[in-house]
């Protein structure tokens, strides 16, 4: 099946929300997908309690996206009560990924001899696969880009595009991967968990400008 993207406009993803605020203006900037980070690791990291806040906020129509490293199976459970959507951005085993009662979606890091169609059969119970930068050490908003034309234009699966997107490149992006989505975190930030308004509007600007553009 040919599947990196489909026909229709480029979904958006906005990740890494902490502040009602920003939840609030990623809607207005027209977002899909809104993510919210459970690892405790990370500079954009929500609680349960705050996980449970924000997204009560987030209106119909716009996914809930929990994103998760090689969590304990109980929080999974747990946080699933708030989602629609389970990301799953560590080492995670296609059968863990398939344990909840939940769609989901693999984050993958372009690590050297990543086999990608390989990886599409193996996650083949997900929504679709999540392509992010590699950096050892790092599991994921590293605000880096890859190699987009590692990407093969056929895969078993959609392709969500993540990995040092901004509003000045994502439109680039779009045209050479033709993703099913993009996602981004830190090129929408002023500073970790804190998103800027502008810079909202402006990366979903520049996804449906491109949209129209190639018709
Ligand atoms: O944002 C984080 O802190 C994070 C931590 C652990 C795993 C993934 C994380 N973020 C995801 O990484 C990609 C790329 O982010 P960026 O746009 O390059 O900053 C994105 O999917 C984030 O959701």
């Amino acid at each position: 099946m040919t599947m990196t993207g489909t026909a229709g406009r480029t979904r958006i993803k906005f990740c890494g929300l902490t502040r009602e605020r920003d939840v609030d203006d990623a809607v207005a900037a027209g977002a899909d997908a809104l993510g919210f980070v459970l690892w405790p690791g990370s500079r954009r990291y929500v609680d349960e309690d705050r996980l449970a806040v924000l997204t009560a906020q987030v209106p119909a129509f716009v996914t809930r996206v929990g994103l998760f490293v090689d969590a304990s199976p109980e929080l999974v459970l747990r946080a699933s009560r708030h989602l629609d959507l389970l990301q799953f951005h560590g080492d995670e085993t296609p059968a863990y990924c398939a344990g909840f009662e939940r769609p989901w979606i693999k984050a993958l890091r372009m690590r050297d001899g990543l086999d990608l169609s390989a990886a599409a059969d193996a996650y083949d119970g997900a929504q679709a696969l999540l392509l992010d930068a590699y950096r050892p050490g790092v599991p994921g908003g590293t605000g880096e880009t890859f190699d987009w034309s590692r990407i093969p234009a056929s895969l078993a699966k959609p392709v969500i595009l993540a990995g040092g997107l901004t509003a000045d490149n994502v439109a680039d992006a779009i045209v050479r991967v033709r993703p099913f989505a993009v996602d981004v975190s830190g090129g929408v930030e002023i500073a970790p968990g804190h998103k800027d308004p502008q810079r909202l509007v402006a990366f979903a600007h520049a996804v449906n400008a491109t949209d129209r553009s190639r018709g």
